[in-house]
């Protein structure tokens, strides 16, 4: 049969940009993203393409060619349910803050409301996906809401977890290592499976989608993001042990990574990780274990947070001691906001957690990053409820220009690992900065050797 119309629930960080490529590679597919957020959607069909919402290098020039072509953005999420044959539910699953499983277990409420808008208002056989991360056995309770609340039409539900790293979005839809699809083991469902296989097909090599059952396919999403996040952690505990003994945790992570059973990649210390995602499937990961009793294994896979939390903190301890125990009134300059390069996303970014602790300690934190605003910066801060909003507001120095929130500093510290930040003019830096001139690289990208020629007191992680 073959797909025609797909509808994408969610406009955000995964939908929006995997919609874009499923449109721009599938000419054949009517695909509407909805979403309830009226500004959002709005900003997604701005005539400007540069203003849609989420940055994305490459992201905007494809939407430029699919949208209103077969690319719709809508807040009419009826009727594009009832339109589509296949379903994507792309909505957040934040950590609960409240109730049971309060700051561990996903919050499960946006995929509630999805699943039970679809049973109601689907007149027609829809293949569900479940695009968005979840819990394994999240599948099972989304067929029971669409099999008792509906109208009697038939779902097939498949797990299709997403895979995409902000910064590099664009690329990594286009060449993916593979396309996981797990759904169920019958008739029926073995048909959905190749249904969305074959919309794959179209721009993935079909020896790179995988398909297995739903729960395998769910459970490894969270295990691929528990691995990954775990070798940040392991590489950030031994950058601790590097700074008390004279190894440079760089030429550490270099020598195993040569190793072809270690592998070079994810092995960059850093001031810490930060994302929508590694903290929240982590804890995740460590509920769901607990929920079945497996305490070892709950513990294990927690240790990766403790570690990462401990490097944050171990990072702003720092900043203060070196500067003479005390940074009150002290001017702070953030180079970058942003939980990684290339995006504009704050979500958990270890910056925020500096700064907040910088504050605490009576800091101004001047702060520029090429993509973060400063409404955002605040409301990061604010969200911490750590103080008023009125005390975040007189703490925070906004700046468009890095020279100028550089300039009387007391120190520099770099939080995120934006390229421009390696070839601005460091003389002109130092120049305009209180002395001794500290700079605190959380991303292990500048160059000590010149740094330290210029006559700047220069701390790396792990060296
Ligand atoms: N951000 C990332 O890089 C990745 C995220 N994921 C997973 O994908 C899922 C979505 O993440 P993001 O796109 O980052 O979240 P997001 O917060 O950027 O976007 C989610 C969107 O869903 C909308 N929404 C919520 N409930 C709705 C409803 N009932 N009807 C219509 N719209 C609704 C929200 O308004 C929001 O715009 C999460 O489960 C996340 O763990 C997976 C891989 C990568
Ligand atoms: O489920 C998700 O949300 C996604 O989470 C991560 O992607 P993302 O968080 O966008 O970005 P990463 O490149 O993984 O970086 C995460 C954090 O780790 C940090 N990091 C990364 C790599 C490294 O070696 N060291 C390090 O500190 C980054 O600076 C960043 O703060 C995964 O890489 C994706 O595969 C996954 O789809």
């Amino acid at each position: 049969m073959g797909i025609t119309k797909i509808c994408c629930i969610g406009a955000g960080y995964v939908g929006g940009p995997t919609m874009a490529i499923i449109a721009q590679k599938c000419p054949h597919i009517q695909v509407t993203v909805v979403d309830l957020n009226e500004e959002r959607i709005a900003a997604w069909n701005d005539a400007d393409v540069n203003n849609i919402p989420i940055y994305e290098p490459g992201l905007s020039e494809i939407v430029k060619e699919a949208r209103g072509r077969n690319l719709f953005f809508s807040t009419e999420v009826d009727k594009a349910i009832d339109e589509a044959e296949m379903i994507f539910i792309s909505v957040n699953t934040p950590t609960k803050t409240y109730g049971k499983g309060k700051g561990m277990a996903a919050d499960l409420k946006y995929i509630e409301l999805c699943a039970r808008q679809i049973a109601k208002v689907a007149k027609s056989d829809k293949i569900v996906v479940e695009k968005s991360t979840l819990p394994v056995r999240t599948a099972e309770a989304i067929k029971s809401i669409l099999d008792n609340t509906g109208n009697g039409v038939k779902f097939q539900i498949l797990s299709n977890p997403e895979f995409l790293a902000e910064g590099t979005a664009v690329q990594d839809l286009l060449n993916p290592d593979r396309i996981l699809i797990g759904g169920d083991t019958s008739d029926e469902g073995e048909k959905a499976i190749q249904e969305l296989v074959a919309v794959y097909a179209n721009w993935v090599p079909v020896n790179q989608i995988l398909t297995t059952n739903v729960w395998s396919s769910e459970l490894s999403k969270l295990t691929a993001n528990a691995f990954l996040a775990q070798r940040i952690s392991s590489i950030n505990a031994l950058s601790e042990l590097c700074e008390k003994t004279g190894a440079d945790v760089n030429e550490v992570a270099r020598a195993i990574g040569m190793d072809s059973r270690i592998g070079p990649k994810f092995l960059k210390a850093s001031v810490g990780f930060g994302g929508s995602c590694f903290q929240k499937d982590i804890l995740n990961l460590v509920y769901i274990a607990k929920s079945y009793g497996l305490n070892e294994v709950a513990d294990y896979w927690e240790q990766v947070i403790i570690m990462n939390d401990h490097q944050k903190r171990r990072f702003s301890n720092n900043i203060v001691k070196t500067l003479y125990n005390t940074v009150s009134d002290k001017k702070i300059a953030f180079l970058g906001w942003a939980f990684k390069k290339d995006t504009n996303d704050t979500r958990e970014s270890a910056a925020i957690y500096v700064a907040d602790d910088l504050i605490s300690e009576n800091a101004k934190i001047a702060v520029y990053d090429p993509k973060v605003s400063r409404k955002k910066v605040l409301a990061d801060l604010d969200y911490l409820q750590s103080r008023t909003a009125d005390e975040n507001v007189n703490s925070i120095l906004s700046f468009d220009n890095p020279y100028e929130a550089c300039n009387k500093a007391h120190a520099v510290a770099i939080l995120t690992e934006w390229d421009e930040f390696v070839t601005y003019d460091w003389q002109k830096i130092y120049d305009s900065m209180q002395k001794p001139a500290f700079v605190f690289d959380g991303r292990n990208i500048l160059d000590k050797t010149v740094l330290e020629k210029i006559g700047f007191v220069y701390q790396a992680i792990g060296s």
